[in-house]
């Protein structure tokens, strides 16, 4: 089954005049005045489209911090009366589902935690039927792209059309400079899948550090995303709940500042002309990229029938080990990165085994 999704665009339920949609605020309304006065700073730089409050927060272990609940939502009507702006909230059951709309929230997100969960999404979903409100998605804690996907089925299965992604990254037990690892090939996909699907970027969780903000929302605009979500507290050290990651909105305001908004496309002439000429050498370097695989797997079959009659092992270490250190070194001298060569000979490399298997449990031609 081919999966399609009917979605709204994002500007037929939030206005951002052509620009990328911000929705920034604290990762947990935790007073009036927090939640108040982070919301009028935010206000105040005008480029903030919509205010996000974690409400209700999944955590990792009992004991942390919880989020304030019901009590949080009257104070979420007082920033938006104040400010104008919509509001966005974190809901993972149908109870949170139907306080959030009692108390006027606009936009309401499904956490990483929950999407992982179809049986939750499915419950989420039935509280959805015949109500018209904006659902944003994260990707699944782990990466799984069909969860992801599934979940989009989910809701929108409820009649939700306005739809959108947020791609917060992934927790694979890998070590990295990031709290989540961004995969951003994931995204990729997702776009690929489902180009109407707006998706945005949400480098707060992607990063778990201030300092890595800019770059990760950088990356977002640079592989096209409809939008940013950011937290953004007014004392970021003193937060109740992930104060390592969030920025004043001040701070935020200078991240926007220098953020490189790109478009898909240009509509200068000299730009295009220059991009078709470069895609057909592209396209000639990718024929003879594949024609060249196509031949060396047909070397590696000849030799396969070689190795089968004579009863020969398809995996030869040391031969391995010099293919892949002289074709890195290669590569290296010729500007490329060697983890990218490497990566591409352990794949080519497993193809070769998987070809020689396949040729070594066919019958030798008498
Ligand atoms: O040289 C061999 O014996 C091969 O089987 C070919 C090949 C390759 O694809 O280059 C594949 C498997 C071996 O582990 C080493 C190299």
């Amino acid at each position: 089954m081919k999966p399609d999704l009917t979605v709204a665009p994002l500007n037929s339920w939030i206005e951002t005049n052509g620009k990328p949609l911000i929705i920034a605020g604290p990762c947990s309304a935790e007073t009036e005045e927090q939640l108040c006065e982070t919301a009028r700073q935010l206000a105040a730089l005008g480029s903030v489209h919509a205010i996000r409050a974690g409400v209700w927060k999944p955590r990792t272990r009992p004991g942390s911090f919880e989020g304030m609940g019901e009590a949080a939502l009257p104070w979420i009507q007082k920033a938006k009366a104040e400010t104008g702006l919509p509001f966005a909230v974190e809901v993972a059951t149908p109870q949170h589902i139907e306080l959030a709309l009692k108390y006027g929230v606009d936009i309401l997100w499904v956490g990483a935690r929950t999407t992982v969960n179809p049986f939750n999404v499915q419950e989420i979903a039935d509280a959805l039927k015949g109500v018209d409100v904006p659902v944003l998605i994260k990707n699944p804690v782990n990466p799984d792209l069909a969860l992801w996907v599934g979940a989009f089925e989910r809701i929108a299965g409820a009649g939700i059309t306005k739809l959108g992604a947020i791609h917060r990254g992934f927790s694979t037990g890998e070590a990295s400079k990031y709290r989540n690892i961004p995969m951003w090939q994931m995204a990729i996909e997702l776009r690929t899948m489902f180009p109407q699907l707006p998706i945005i970027g949400d480098p707060s969780h992607m990063a778990g550090k201030r300092a890595y903000l800019n770059e990760l929302a950088q990356m977002a605009m640079d592989l096209n995303y409809d939008g940013l979500i950011v937290e953004s507290h007014i004392d970021p050290d003193k937060a109740w709940s992930d104060a390592a990651q969030q920025l004043t909105p001040a701070a935020f305001g200078e991240m926007l500042d220098h953020l490189q908004i790109r478009q898909l496309e240009s509509p200068d002439r000299e730009f295009q002309g220059a991009m078709e000429q470069i895609r057909v050498k592209i396209d000639s370097v990718d024929r003879q990229l594949v024609e060249m695989l196509a031949a060396r797997m047909s070397l590696v079959e000849k030799m396969a029938e070689y190795k089968r009659d004579n009863n020969v092992s398809m995996f030869q270490p040391d031969r391995w080990k010099e293919i892949l250190q002289t074709r890195k070194q290669l590569g290296e001298k010729l500007n490329l990165y060697p983890e990218l060569v490497e990566e591409i000979y352990k794949i080519i490399h497993m193809e070769s085994i998987r070809k020689q298997t396949e040729v070594m449990n066919s019958a030798p031609v008498v």
